[in-house]
């Protein structure tokens, strides 16, 4: 019987909710010794901050790694494996490891990774977990517009590509043995099925669509899938296996705004929603320091959808320092979205 730890890929484009998911499962985790691998889009980490200042019992800071040197997919070798061969290496190696890769990686390169052979003797892909933004996919947002791909077509003679949000979702949710369709919460019936319809429009393998809120799953639904996906890769077409697996984060770009302290979170909010619409930004996150207050307020954007909450004391000696990551299709202004959010 082969005593492989087991590992979870958790995918879905920016904002799906996938390390709401991951949150929840490490505090339902009932003491199993979880490690997790966090990749992001962007030189600023914050998703493995955010999960850090839960301190959820059971996972001690040491068992989260962020790996911030570019998108995991692409990255795999000189980031991932020597990630795992250290965690496989602890003198107490996790009993399960869960992967967040970033809302724009594949996951299927990541999961052929698990084939090479310091890993495959130790490892094995238990499940790739694609989470899906409901009410996005319902808005055909990740759908392509025929007449959007043919004006870009028109502009540029070599996109011959579909729009590359489409792209990213159908990869994600090939490559996936289970589809969290999130953000239930914030749809309705008729939401729900267009969002299903999306999926199983481009779904080309069969694959479980759960809802959930707040990629609130049992953890015995999530872990002990039992796919050994690296064995399964041929039933998980992607678009980029003509391309050599390459793809082009060159589609999206991201930069960082670092800002004063707020006398409030409306301070910024009253500028942000407008600038969110105006440059068609996809994503905004980060942490902000608002005046007289001894906590750290998360700001989270998922297109025009902002919300915030203050998580965790600044610590002693932390410098208080408010910075926005912020994610578009490339082309994004970012002097007029600076100007814009200027304090
Ligand atoms: N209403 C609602 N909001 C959600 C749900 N799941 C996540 N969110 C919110 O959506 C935002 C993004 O959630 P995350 O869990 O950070 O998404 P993510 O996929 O990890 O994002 P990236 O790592 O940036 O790609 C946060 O503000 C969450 O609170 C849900 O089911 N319902």
């Amino acid at each position: 019987m082969s005593t492989k730890i087991p590992a979870t890929v958790v995918t879905g484009f920016l904002g799906a909710g996938k390390t709401s998911l991951i949150q929840n499962l490490l505090k339902n985790a009932k003491g199993r010794r979880i490690a997790l691998i966090i990749n992001e889009f962007g030189e600023t980490g914050v998703d493995g901050e955010i999960v850090k200042a839960c301190k959820i019992e059971g996972c001690p800071e040491e068992n989260i790694v962020e790996l911030a040197n570019g998108c995991i997919c692409c990255t795999v070798a000189d980031d991932f494996l020597p990630t795992m061969q250290i965690l496989l290496n602890r003198p107490q190696p996790p009993e399960h490891i869960v992967i967040e890769t970033s809302g724009l990686a594949l996951p299927k390169p990541l999961v052929r990774a698990f084939n090479w052979p310091e890993v495959r003797t130790r490892v094995t892909v238990d499940g790739v977990v694609a989470v899906v933004d409901g009410p996005a996919a319902a808005a055909g947002r990740f759908a392509d517009n025929p007449d959007a791909v043919d004006q870009q077509r028109a502009a540029d003679d070599n996109l011959d590509h579909d729009s590359p949000l489409a792209e990213l979702f159908e990869d994600q949710i090939n490559c996936a043995d289970l589809i969290v369709l999130n953000k239930s919460d914030l749809m309705d019936d008729t939401a729900r099925q267009a969002a299903e319809a999306a999926i199983n429009k481009e779904l080309q393998r069969r694959a479980k669509i759960l809802p959930a809120s707040f990629g609130a799953i049992d953890p015995a639904i999530l872990l002990g899938i039992g796919a050994g996906a690296e064995d399964d890769l041929d039933s998980r077409p992607s678009h980029h296996e003509l391309e050599g697996e390459d793809h082009d984060h060159d589609d999206f770009e991201s930069f960082h705004l670092d800002l004063p302290q707020l006398t409030s979170p409306d301070q910024l909010l009253q500028k942000l929603l407008p600038t969110i619409e105006r440059h068609d930004i996809l994503r905004v996150k980060g942490f902000l320091n608002v005046a007289g207050k001894e906590m750290r307020l998360v700001l989270q954007g998922v297109g025009s959808r902002v919300q915030h909450y203050y998580d965790r004391a600044w610590e002693a000696g932390e410098a208080r320092n408010g910075r926005l990551v912020v994610i578009g299709l490339k082309g994004l202004d970012r002097d007029s979205i600076a100007r814009a959010l200027a304090l």
